[in-house]
């Protein structure tokens, strides 16, 4: 699986150009099941989830053909049924997308129990309770889930907790549906606009993706289409994290910056310098960076999938932060590694207190989940010394040539094969 090594102590500069967003590409593959037809899709993270998918479609008899590009062309014509094996689905917490895109297509389907990121219990239960009510039969069992349904009928869906993963796969469970369904307490992250737009591409009728309130008038059919991911804004917010935190000069090209606002307001309030361009945002670090209070919410929130990496910028800063983790429970279990580097960071359930260092020191570690790998480069930059990053498969799941991308902005880093 081979490590990361980074010397540190380079400030970064220069340009780094962003690829599509993760966390929407992995609800798109899916999504290509509805359209029983050949879809284009653009801008796709060359990433080991998008791998994985590519494996899980063509084992459910889809033809993907993936360029280095980042094109994907996936025909779904060949689908029959959707059942997908253990041994892919627990690769990725996105296999649930699978539930909802097979059950809207084929009135059935089974998956395997999701995996993902080890970041606290990641229930599904707002994803069965939309299925239930559109008129499907839900069965766990052995760790299998089944879907059936006579019938998909439109339906009214109040979900008890915002939830991206829920809102997402009652969209695409309902599109195909007879009549409307009404999703009421939607996330509105702009992955599910994307989503749902890529959705609309196909012929489907969804209105209200990005506000709390989504209506999604059933249609008899869907078609392929061609289609462009959204820029990563966790990935662009990573870098922007990193050019701040080595006190450096970075243009962080293709993003959206509307979608980065609450980390654009914080990297400001620590002191950075951010300007918003059309579709591109440079920030700049040249003075001691600030301490500051985080707490991770639902979109337009701070993101909890940049917690990490922000905590570790903020163990080098001026003064005592506090960091509320109100998403995921589980997602401080990154913070012992970087105690290794000398970081004071106390956690107190959801509460993580960091009382800023002058110095890391570089040292060996071993990735617990995906951010927690950003987070980790991100203090290998900041810190003296040599930090080796193990278990480096978890960065690969989200992140597209990391280390070619902070090499060329000037880190000292590379990656060795074992
Ligand atoms: C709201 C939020 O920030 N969601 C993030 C979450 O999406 P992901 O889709 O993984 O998680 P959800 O948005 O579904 O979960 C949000 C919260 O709702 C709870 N929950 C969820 C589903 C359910 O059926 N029951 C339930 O109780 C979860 O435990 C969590 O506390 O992780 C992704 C990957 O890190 C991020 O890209 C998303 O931005
Ligand atoms: C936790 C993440 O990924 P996943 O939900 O795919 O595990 C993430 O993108 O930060």
């Amino acid at each position: 699986m081979g490590k990361i090594v980074i010397e540190g102590g380079a400030k970064l500069k220069g340009k780094v150009e962003i690829s599509g967003f993760k966390n929407a590409a992995v609800a798109i593959i899916p999504a290509t099941l509805l359209a029983g037809d050949k879809c284009i899709i653009e801008n796709v993270p060359l990433i080991k989830d998008v791998y994985i998918l590519k494996e899980i479609m063509e084992s459910l008899g889809a033809e993907v053909e993936l360029d280095d590009k980042g094109i994907m062309t996936v025909d779904t014509s060949t689908v029959k049924k959707c059942s997908t094996p253990y041994d892919l689905a627990k690769k990725l917490r996105a296999s649930y997308y699978l539930l909802g895109a097979g059950l809207g297509k084929f009135k059935e389907v089974e998956v395997s129990y999701p995996g993902g990121c080890d970041i606290g219990t990641r229930p599904i239960d707002q994803h069965i309770k939309g299925f239930e009510a559109l008129g499907a039969k839900v069965n766990i069992e052995h760790g299998l889930i089944e879907c059936k349904a006579e019938k998909l009928t439109g339906a009214k869906i109040y979900l008890d907790v915002v939830s991206v993963g829920a809102t997402i796969n009652i969209m695409l469970a309902s599109v195909l549906a007879e009549g409307t369904t009404v999703i009421e307490n939607a996330a509105k992250e702009p992955h599910i606009v994307d989503v749902a737009n890529f959705l609309n591409s196909m012929g489907a009728n969804i209105r209200g993706a990005g506000t709390d309130v989504i209506k999604i008038k059933g249609v008899k059919e869907l078609h392929g289409c061609t289609y462009s991911v959204i820029p990563d804004q966790i990935e662009a917010g990573t870098y922007m994290i990193a050019a701040a935190a080595t006190g450096g000069d970075v243009i962080v090209d293709n993003v959206i910056p509307t979608h980065l606002e609450p980390v654009t307001a914080k990297l400001r309030e620590i002191g950075a310098e951010v300007i918003e361009y059309g579709d591109s945002i440079r920030v700049t670090a040249n003075k001691e960076l600030k301490n500051a209070n985080i707490k991770t919410l639902p979109y337009p929130g701070f993101p909890t999938d940049l917690q990490q990496p922000m905590t570790a910028m903020l163990c080098k800063a001026n003064g005592t932060s506090v960091i509320t983790e109100n998403i995921f429970e589980g997602r401080f279990k990154y913070v012992d590694e970087l105690k290794r580097m000398g970081a004071k960071i106390k956690v107190e359930g959801r509460t993580a207190v960091v009382e800023g260092v002058k110095n890391l020191s570089g040292a060996k570690i071993s990735v617990t989940d995906l951010r927690a790998g950003a987070a980790f480069i991100i203090a290998g930059l900041i810190a003296e010394g040599i930090t080796e990053i193990y278990n480096i498969y978890h960065i690969d799941r989200g992140y597209e040539k990391i280390e070619n991308k902070l090499m060329n902005l000037g880190a000292k880093i590379k990656r060795i094969k074992e």
